[in-house]
């Protein structure tokens, strides 16, 4: 796995479409009470396609069914490749008792992975994601970050040629979130499938070939390639010291793109904040108001009108 990926990439497909998986109209409810509806798409072989939405509006239940952890209720599931490999990390990874070695090391093995190559990919993964010097230490006081690096290993083992990731990048630090942008590009360009549902704008612009979006189980609307994408620029603001209720402030206010907490290698809380550039200047003077340290802020390539898209009837 490189760690050096030309960005230009992304955006781009490779070789002929093939299709891996088609969904044919396909609904779920739990009980009575619907979940997902008439969603139909076709996931081709060396693309990476996004699934944005609200919370709730069905996301992680797609890639539990494509995961093949959830039934249909109705519609057509069809699997085009039967030596399909699927890699998935769902959106909660608890703490275990176990270490990483421990817990990996099974997974690769429930999976039929030789333990050659089980420790081969180990390596480079725990190198890849700075956690070699965690490979033995138990799990349960691990930060949700370490834990989510885990959690997306565990998928990545194997080399799947369907890698289904819910929320990949939450939890992660900047530099962590470059590197699995990085390692997902390189992975599409070798032919992987991935769907991973996002909420951050800048991961869509940099990774996705289409996007759905999905608003109270239905795909109200699908786009295919970035340059239809409705792109404006955005301001990445990192920020420390807001409490809980300052934060929720921020995201109520317009141009709020999105927010992820996480602790830094010296195990400080920081905010990552991503706003319209436009209103960069306005988020900025309420974090220093509110008595917020701010870290660093950086121009960031488009966003996308996310709230549009996922408002559509507003
Ligand atoms: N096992 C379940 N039993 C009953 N209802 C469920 C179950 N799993 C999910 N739901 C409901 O299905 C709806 C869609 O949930 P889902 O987790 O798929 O949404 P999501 O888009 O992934 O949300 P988020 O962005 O918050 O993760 C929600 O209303 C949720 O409460």
């Amino acid at each position: 796995m490189a760690n050096l990926v030309d960005r230009n990439f992304a955006g781009g497909s490779i070789g002929v479409a093939t299709s891996l998986i088609e969904l044919e109209q396909i609904s779920k409810q739990y009980g009575r009470r619907p979940v997902l509806e008439d969603v139909s798409f076709t996931i081709e072989k060396g693309t990476v396609t996004a699934l944005i939405g609200r919370n709730g509006s069905g996301k992680s239940t797609l890639l539990s069914i494509l995961a093949g952890l959830v039934q249909i209720s109705s519609g057509k599931l069809s699997c085009k490749d039967p030596n399909l490999r699927i890699g998935y990390a769902p959106e909660m990874f608890p703490g275990l008792k176990l270490t990483p070695e421990q817990y990996l090391r099974s997974m690769g093995q429930i999976s039929g992975l030789a333990p050659v190559l089980i420790e081969q990919e180990l390596t480079t993964l725990f190198q890849l994601f700075k956690l070699e010097h965690f490979r033995k230490q138990s799990m349960l006081n691990f930060s949700k970050g370490m834990l989510q690096k885990i959690n997306l290993i565990q998928s990545l083992l194997g080399s799947p040629s369907l890698l289904l990731l819910d929320e990949p990048m939450s939890g992660l630090d900047l530099p962590s979130m470059n590197k699995l942008a990085d390692l997902l590009i390189v992975l599409r360009n070798k032919g992987t499938a991935i769907v991973f549902s996002v909420h951050e704008p800048q991961w869509i612009e940099l990774l996705a070939d289409q996007v759905h979006v999905i608003h109270e189980g239905k795909i109200v609307k699908s786009i295919q390639g970035s340059e239809k994408l409705n792109i404006k620029p955005s301001t990445y603001i990192l920020l420390s010291n807001l409490s809980i209720q300052k934060l929720q402030q921020l995201k109520e206010m317009a141009g709020f793109i999105s927010i992820n907490t996480f602790k830094d290698s010296c195990n400080i809380e920081r905010t990552a904040l991503t706003v319209t550039s436009s209103e960069s200047d306005t988020f900025l003077r309420v974090i220093l108001e509110s008595g917020g340290s701010i870290q660093s802020v950086e121009p960031r390539g488009g966003s996308h009108d996310l709230e549009k898209w996922m408002n559509p009837r507003s």
